[in-house]
């Protein structure tokens, strides 16, 4: 099967020096969750950026729905990000003059989603009957699943999440990653998250580790202790 998603020996660079991705290749399939760690700095929102066609790599290649983006012109590109994929951030990046179910329409095509299926998707979310509600006057779980709701609603490809949990106590973050979790098993959407949390990135199939914008390490995803050791192991080798 072809890959959902695929970088091939993507590299990015920004002024002074510094390599944030360098000659990094994955590819991932649909229905994969992948969780991205490493140290501060060690360029995993750059590689979340680059893969979701948000910034663009100096060299390498990224295919997404099995279109080439890396030399897609702006317009086509903003096309297929609105259409096949969906972003959750630490900061919920909601309206917050606007009603739920406003925010969770505003992804979609000319006249946005049906009102149908708008409803559908905040019940997946545990939001039925909230629609009309501000998002201003929402915990932040709640923030989070309108965010999630808003990603879900297109019928994505791929959700991009980038720290989803950061802002979140653990039970409630918890419940924010059962959700990413379902998206993936019961509709085969693939999920790409950037977390520094073990327990967060321990909801994944896949761990993949960047040390210093280099893959250090990609593989099945072990428990939340391991992780935390793997993850002292690529940042200690940073520090030395
Ligand atoms: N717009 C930019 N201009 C210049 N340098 C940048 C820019 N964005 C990122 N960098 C640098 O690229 C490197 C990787 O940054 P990136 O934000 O991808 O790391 P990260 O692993 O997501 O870090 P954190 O965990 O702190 O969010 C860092 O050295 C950072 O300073």
């Amino acid at each position: 099967m072809e890959p959902v998603l695929e970088l091939i020996a993507v590299t990015r660079r920004f002024p002074r020096g510094v390599v944030a991705l360098r000659d990094v290749s994955l590819a991932v399939p649909g229905g994969q969750f992948v969780a991205v760690m490493g140290a501060t700095g060690s360029g995993k929102s750059t590689l979340l950026h680059c893969a979701a066609g948000l910034d663009r790599p100096g060299a390498g290649t990224v295919r997404l729905a099995g279109r080439d983006i890396t030399r897609m012109r702006e317009g086509p590109l903003t096309r297929l990000r609105r259409d096949r994929l969906g972003f959750v951030f630490q900061s919920y990046n909601l309206l917050s003059e606007l009603s739920v179910r406003q925010n969770v329409a505003l992804p979609g095509r000319l006249g946005g989603p049906r009102p149908r299926r708008v409803e559908e998707v905040l019940e997946t979310v545990g939001l039925g009957g909230l629609g009309r509600r501000g998002v201003g006057e929402l915990s932040g779980g709640q923030r989070q699943r309108v965010a999630i709701a808003r990603a879900l609603v297109t019928g994505p490809a791929v959700i991009f999440a980038d720290e989803p949990t950061g802002a979140l106590d653990p039970a409630t973050g918890g419940q924010i990653l059962a959700l990413l979790r379902d998206a993936v098993d019961r509709d085969g959407v693939t999920v790409v998250m950037v977390t520094h949390d073990p327990a967060a990135a321990a909801w994944s199939d896949r761990l993949v580790l960047l040390r210093d914008g280099a893959l250090a390490a990609d593989g099945p995803t072990p428990d939340a202790a391991a992780i935390a050791g793997r993850l002292r192991g690529v940042s200690a080798a940073v520090a030395a």
